[in-house]
């Protein structure tokens, strides 16, 4: 990569289920699961799928996994409605179709980092071929999950359960198979083999989604009044991961959460889910993101935020559970290539002083950004402010 390099549509209306948050908090971090492996007189680590399915007439959430969230962070106060939605298609459109889309995008990074997109020519077919493999690989016996299960942030595929369970920390309700994807499929033969059409289907899953990234890279880059090539050409080879997470029936679903506030590492998170879960934080309030089948969400990465030099901001979000429904989401992250160094783009500088972001190697990024057990945008603070390009974990 070169080293100088590193959503509008229809307003809803708005309809609160209570009164908004105002703090923020990240305090997800305490150190309350004990030393011993076993909740229930099950090992937690093989995933709170295997929990369930073993713990008979759970109907309490096991204490492991109560999160210590003010009252003002609580997964139900939330606000419905009002997410950015664009039609994909004026991409493609006349050049007044093409710049009112590029304006709708530019808008939507600037004040959400967030996104939904329709008419985003991935097949309907596709995207349901994909959530069937994972609800599959999801539905397999522990022993067959377990053959990827690792603990290392950085091994190209691994199956595991809340955030870093090499780590003390309250539990998520989570479980979840990642491994790299392309544009260069390096670790394909290490994918899972079971289900059988599971490497099929992920490939070309990931294809689609790595060119449908593109696409907004280049309105991205347009917006920011960047070459249309830009995004992509600082990409180099570029990294994309693939996360696939399973969210069982909880207990007591307000009490914990699938998935801690956070922000993604890379340029564009690309989503699809089956159901309701996912909230984003917007101007320090929580929001439910709608189920739209056919849609995609589109998430501002870190990446983006440093390279935009704070222009555009990364979205803090999270996955909330519920009390009856499993949940599967399929988040798609694509970012450079694991030794760019990540900073703001040059041409966006005046001067070198007015960078806002130390460089970091994008590898050192992920890694310090993974192990980490602090939540919210942690990761991204510290190499603000921070005189070396070390993410203190
Ligand atoms: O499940 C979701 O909706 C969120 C998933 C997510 O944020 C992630 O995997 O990074
Ligand atoms: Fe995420």
């Amino acid at each position: 990569m070169n080293p100088s390099l590193p959503i509008n549509g229809p307003v809803m209306a708005l309809t609160a289920s209570s009164s908004p948050p105002c703090a923020t908090s990240n305090n997800d971090n305490s150190p309350s699961v004990t030393s011993s492996n076993i909740i229930m007189g099950v090992e937690y680590k093989k995933g709170v799928k295997y929990l369930v399915d073993n713990s008979k007439d759970m109907k309490m959430l096991p204490p492991e996994f109560v999160l210590p969230l003010p009252e003002s962070e609580r997964p139900s106060l939330v606000i419905h409605g009002c997410i950015p939605l664009i039609d994909l298609s004026g991409l493609n459109g006349t050049v007044e179709q093409r710049l009112s889309t590029i304006h709708a995008i530019s808008s939507a990074s600037a004040e959400w980092g967030f996104f939904r997109v329709t008419n985003h020519g991935i097949k309907i077919s596709i995207m349901d071929e994909m959530l069937k493999v994972i609800e599959e690989f999801f539905g397999l016996p522990v022993e067959e999950k377990m053959r990827y299960a690792s603990e290392n942030v950085m091994d190209p595929v691994r199956y595991g359960t809340s955030l870093n369970t090499s780590r003390k920390h309250a539990l998520h309700w989570r479980d979840f198979l990642r491994h790299y994807g392309g544009p260069v499929p390096h670790s394909y033969h290490l994918w899972p083999d079971n289900p059988s059409s599971y490497r099929h289907v992920a490939k070309e899953y990931l294809k689609e989604v790595w060119q449908l990234a593109i696409k907004i890279f280049g309105a991205i880059s347009e917006g920011l009044g960047l070459d249309p090539k830009y995004i992509e050409r600082s990409l180099g080879e570029g990294t994309q991961i693939i996360a696939a997470n399973c969210y069982p029936p909880c207990p007591e679903p307000n009490k914990t959460l699938g998935l801690a506030a956070h922000s993604d590492h890379g340029g564009l998170t690309i989503l699809m889910d089956n159901g309701i879960g996912l909230q984003i934080k917007h101007n320090q309030t929580w929001f439910a993101v709608p189920h739209i089948p056919g849609t995609f969400v589109v998430n501002l990465g870190d990446y983006l935020e440093i390279l935009s030099n704070g222009r555009y901001k990364s979205v803090e979000h999270r996955a909330v559970v519920s009390a009856d429904k499993t949940r599967i989401s399929v988040a798609v992250g694509q970012g450079p290539e694991m030794t760019a160094i990540v900073q703001p783009a040059g041409p966006l500088l005046k001067e070198k002083s007015e960078s806002k972001y130390r460089p970091i190697v994008y590898k050192d990024y992920i890694r310090g950004q993974q192990s980490t057990i602090k939540r919210g945008k942690t990761a991204l603070h510290e190499i603000m402010t921070s005189t070396d390009n070390k993410i203190d974990d």
